[in-house]
């Protein structure tokens, strides 16, 4: 009989012949296709008559539901395994599934007024490469192409120009929803702020979102970043902190490499680069981003390059991160880059729905893929803890502003505050990790940091724990009003780790 661990091994590390051989050219091929899609819908359709018309079928299935039983709550009928991450949404089985994916067009551009009005559906990817050709950008991108509008305006975002614009849904001017009567609502910080306020964290517990509008700001062409290798990690939180509180700054981030190493980044638009510190990290045969930072770390202690702006936001896309160097060992290659580069990543639900049971469980005992928010000056705290509990290296560190507003994430003191992103994406290293008790404990130190996490990753928490975390006060009255109890589930019940697992 082959062997359990025998077998992982082999799953393991010849994962990387499926996905060359398999997923990278079906990736193409699902690229192709949705950009001639888009294309189609752009140019022949009328986007808002078409709008209203998904809109209405929206509300027809929530009607359709309404004359059910009501014994199962809804949720949005997009499969588990298309979502950026990494574990399944169980709870979708127990639900009643309500159809949302043809909400996927950018409606409209507002140029004097400054915004851009999208469907849920709509990713990253999509809406910069339609932004940025017209000089416009979102003040906060989030940098893997695939995530979705809606999947993070009711879940969170954040990115390296945070520490200025705060969240992702910091910069939305208003949400259209369907409820749970079947009727559509507009919410704006004027106009149903209650609702406005709590729809961020909420996790479609209070309606379907069917547009969002969101505030656009003129963009340049290039970054110029710089990079500064520093050594210890009392002068990465010395910096980092003051580099963020300077609003002159664009982008702010670090890529700690270990405890005593780490390079911080800061960038700033601008439009004149100078040619010969030009550097357009997106091409296929580049390294990819994490190892060019890295080698800052021996090379030089500081440098400085210009990057072009759609290279620069997507700049964590080709390696999602660094989690694809336990795929593909060998992608960073020069002659794999050369010959194979412009086809990477594959997709990451293409990654989700290939997966094997064994692989997943590997996932789950053996890598963490966690982010977790703490005030800047836990920072030095919560590295230790890390570093002793779970000790992954390359860490995301990602500055932001934690806005002092309704709903259900705020800072303590009634005032912005600025916080930090620390996002662990790997395989733990430190001596006892044991992936529930560790994570576990954890969360519990988190909530004396007055901290948070990432909900996309699940929780372990109990449901009073939660509550105690996570101020449901304005989240409570605005589900009464709304009738939302047998509509929809409450949060917990889809983000606690036994039915996102
Ligand atoms: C936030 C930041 C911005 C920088 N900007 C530039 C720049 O615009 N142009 C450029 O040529 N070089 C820049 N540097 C790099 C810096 O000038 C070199 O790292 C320095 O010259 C290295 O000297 P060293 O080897 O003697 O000191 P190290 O041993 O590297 O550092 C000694 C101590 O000084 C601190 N330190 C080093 N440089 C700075 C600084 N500029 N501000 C505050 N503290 C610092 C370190 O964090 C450390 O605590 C920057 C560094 C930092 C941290
Ligand atoms: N830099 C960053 O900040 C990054 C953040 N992320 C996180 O990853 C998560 C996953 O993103 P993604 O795959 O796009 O989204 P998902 O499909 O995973 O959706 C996330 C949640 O949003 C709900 N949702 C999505 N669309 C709607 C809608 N139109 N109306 C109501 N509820 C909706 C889903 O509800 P349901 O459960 O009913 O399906 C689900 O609970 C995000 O929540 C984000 O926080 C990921 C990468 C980077
Ligand atoms: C920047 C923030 C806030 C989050 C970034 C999270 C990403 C690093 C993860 C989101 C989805 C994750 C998945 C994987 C790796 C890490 C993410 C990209 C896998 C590709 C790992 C391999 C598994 O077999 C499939 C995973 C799918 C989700």
């Amino acid at each position: 009989m082959v062997s359990e661990a025998f077998l992982e091994h082999v799953l393991k590390k010849y994962r990387w012949i499926i996905v060359i051989f398999i997923l990278l050219p079906l990736t193409l091929l699902y690229d192709i296709y949705y950009y001639v899609r888009q294309q189609v819908i752009q140019y022949l359709k009328d986007t808002n008559q078409d709008h209203q018309d998904k809109v209405k079928l929206v509300q027809s299935q929530v009607r359709d539901w309404i004359k059910t039983d009501q014994s199962k709550p809804m949720c949005t009928g997009r499969a588990g395994w298309k979502s950026m991450t990494l574990r399944e949404p169980k709870y979708k089985s127990t639900m009643y599934p309500v159809d949302l994916e043809a909400l996927d067009a950018i409606l409209s551009i507002d140029e004097a007024k400054k915004t851009v009005r999208v469907e849920p559906y709509v990713t990253m990817g999509q809406l910069t490469r339609y932004l940025l050709p017209k000089g416009w950008t979102i003040p906060v991108v989030i940098e893997l192409d695939d995530v979705t509008v809606g999947g993070i305006v009711v879940g969170q975002g954040l990115e390296s120009s945070s520490h200025k614009y705060g969240m992702f849904q910091n910069n939305c001017i208003s949400y259209e929803l369907v409820l749970s009567d079947g009727s559509l609502v507009s919410c704006s910080k004027d106009n149903e702020s209650d609702l406005f306020h709590v729809i961020p964290w909420s996790y479609g517990t209070l309606g379907f979102l069917t547009a969002i509008e969101i505030q656009i700001i003129p963009v340049k062409k290039y970054v110029q970043l710089q990079y500064v290798a520093l050594k210890t990690l009392p002068d990465l939180e010395h910096h980092l902190k003051k580099e963020a509180e300077n609003k002159a700054n664009d982008f702010v981030e670090a890529i700690m490499f270990s405890k005593d190493q780490s390079v911080l980044m800061i960038g700033t638009f601008c439009d004149i680069p100078d040619p010969s510190k030009m550097n357009p990290i997106g091409r296929w045969y580049k390294p990819w981003f994490f190892e060019h930072v890295r080698s800052f770390i021996t090379r030089k202690k500081y440098a400085e390059e210009y990057i072009p702006i759609l290279d620069y936001y997507h700049r964590y896309t080709k390696a999602l991160f660094w989690e694809i160097r336990d795929i593909v060992s060998f992608g960073n290659h020069p002659l794999f880059r050369f010959l194979l580069g412009w086809l990477m990543p594959p997709k990451v639900s293409l990654l989700k729905l290939t997966q094997t049971q064994t692989i997943k469980n590997l996932y789950d005992k053996h890598h963490v893929v966690e982010d977790y928010l703490v005030p800047m000056t836990q920072l030095r705290s919560i590295v230790d803890y890390f570093h002793h509990n779970i000790e992954v290296y390359p860490m995301w560190i990602c500055p932001f502003l934690l806005k002092d507003l309704p709903g259900l994430v705020h800072p303590e003191n009634a005032e912005d505050t600025l916080y930090v992103d620390l996002g662990l994406y790997g395989e733990p290293k430190a001596e006892g990790y044991h992936s529930k008790k560790t994570i576990s404990a954890l969360e519990t130190y988190l909530g004396k940091l007055r901290g948070f996490q990432m909900l996309y990753a699940g929780v372990y928490q109990s449901k009073e724990e939660f509550r105690v975390n996570y101020d449901h006060s304005l989240y409570d009255r605005v589900r009464s009003k709304l009738d939302c109890n047998h509509a929809f589930p409450v949060i917990y019940d889809k983000v606690n780790r036994v039915v996102r697992d």
